[in-house]
């Protein structure tokens, strides 16, 4: 029989069996614009071990690639690191169709997968103590609460140095090269920033206490398998992740600011690129995003190293602009907490907006220290007092350093 898919080799009995999504552009919300993979991993003990499975339209593709190293049907363990479909929609046909003699997860995982798949699947909590020794492999299990679900914990082969980490340390990048250090660093860094402000980011103090967890158990990695994106296998790239995340979970306000912000008619643009101006004159970075031509997603990404917060929005029918709106809720689920911030926009005759921006902001914990409401078109004074607004969120970024 051809084999056109074919698992990769990480190294002697480590395979990546997983599926690559080249079409997916928008995941829950987030755009994926460079596709996304799903990693499955094969471990070849005395008897091979799954290490979670793909989304559900991917199955065929995950069996063929298992199939290129063993026979599916020989599996008789598999671990789930993580309940989310993306990782567990294969689960319930592997298991009528490989019939493994276990299948584990943590104790939230079991729970999880029996509320998306059925309270018949069959599914144990790891052992207690975390430890399992089976077909000749050790294994650790750790829960990782909320990073990013309650079910999601690592995997860790302590003989080996190995750590399955689900979705930490992941990325949304499809490609043929299985390996960080094969992909340019600037794709990976603009990735994983992604990913993290996206994805991790409302649960940085947990990642923040992790990492000094692991710290202090001395747990060394070796190898580092995320459940999306690449493998970093050298110990260059496995730093580097790991003090990315040390970096934008330390809570750190870098001296950048986001504009983000809609108009209709191109009054509150007008603003918009005044702020900008009056930023830059005090030597700070400006970010601005006109949402016509930003995804919510990519809006929090430069968030994530952006210590500023400015948000414009026309009044529609006594509201703020849903894209606007939309965004703002976003951010705020996202916990973008601290920022320095100012709301601004045009208006014709209530002009709600502004007031409305301003009082989300204040309720993700960003601190308004100016708003600016315009009737209609701006004229010279209305955009020399943006620009001014913009000097004050700079400089009051700036006494925060
Ligand atoms: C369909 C529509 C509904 C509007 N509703 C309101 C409103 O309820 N209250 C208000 O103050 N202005 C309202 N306006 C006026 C706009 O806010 C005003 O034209 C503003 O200058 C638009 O800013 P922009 O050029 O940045 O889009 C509305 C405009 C449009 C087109």
């Amino acid at each position: 029989m051809h084999q056109t898919f074919k698992a990769v080799k990480v190294r002697e009995g480590l395979y990546w069996v997983g599926a690559i999504d080249w079409a997916i552009r928008d995941f829950h919300g987030y755009a994926t614009s460079r596709g996304t993979t799903y990693n499955a991993f094969l471990v070849l003990g005395e008897s091979p071990i799954l290490i979670d499975t793909v989304k559900a339209p991917f199955y065929d593709e995950m069996m063929a690639r298992i199939a290129s190293v063993v026979d599916p049907h020989e599996i008789e363990l598999v671990i789930s690191n993580h309940a989310e479909m993306d990782h567990s929609g294969c689960l319930p046909k592997v298991i009528d169709e490989v019939k493994p003699k276990k299948v584990l997860a943590s104790k939230m995982g079991v729970k999880a997968l029996r509320a998306h798949f059925g309270d018949a699947l069959e599914v144990e909590e790891f052992p207690s103590g975390g430890v399992l020794e089976v077909y000749g492999v050790k294994f650790q299990f750790m829960e990782t609460r909320m990073l990013h679900w309650p079910d999601s914990m690592f995997t860790y082969m302590p003989e080996e140095k190995i750590l399955f980490s689900q979705d930490g340390f992941g990325m949304h990048l499809a490609t043929y090269e299985r390996f960080a250090d094969q992909i340019p660093r600037w794709i990976l860094e603009q990735e994983a920033a992604k990913y993290y402000a996206n994805i991790l980011n409302p649960y940085s103090p947990l990642v923040a206490k992790l990492l000094a967890q692991t710290q202090e158990m001395g747990l060394e990695v070796d190898l580092l398998l995320p459940d999306h994106g690449p493998i970093y296998r050298t110990k260059e790239d496995i730093k580097w992740i790991i003090g990315r995340y040390a970096d934008w979970s330390s809570g750190k306000l870098p001296q950048k600011v986001v504009v983000f912000y809609d108009t209709m008619w191109g009054s509150t643009d007008k603003l918009a690129r005044a702020i900008g101006e009056g930023i830059a004159s005090r030597g700070i970075s400006a970010k601005l995003l006109p949402l016509g031509g930003a995804h919510r997603s990519d809006v929090a990404t430069e968030l994530l190293e952006a210590g500023g917060l400015v948000v414009g929005a026309p009044t529609l029918n006594n509201n703020m602009f849903p894209s606007v709106a939309d965004v703002l809720t976003y951010v705020k689920g996202l916990g973008f907490k601290g920022r320095i911030g100012a709301a601004f926009g045009s208006y014709g005759w209530g002009g709600e907006s502004v007031k409305q921006v301003a009082q989300v902001l204040e309720e993700m914990g960003t601190k308004v220290v100016d708003t600016l409401k315009v009737q209609y078109v701006p004229d010279q004074d209305d955009l020399y007092a943006a620009y001014q607004m913009g000097v004050k969120v700079a400089e009051e970024l700036k006494a925060t350093n």
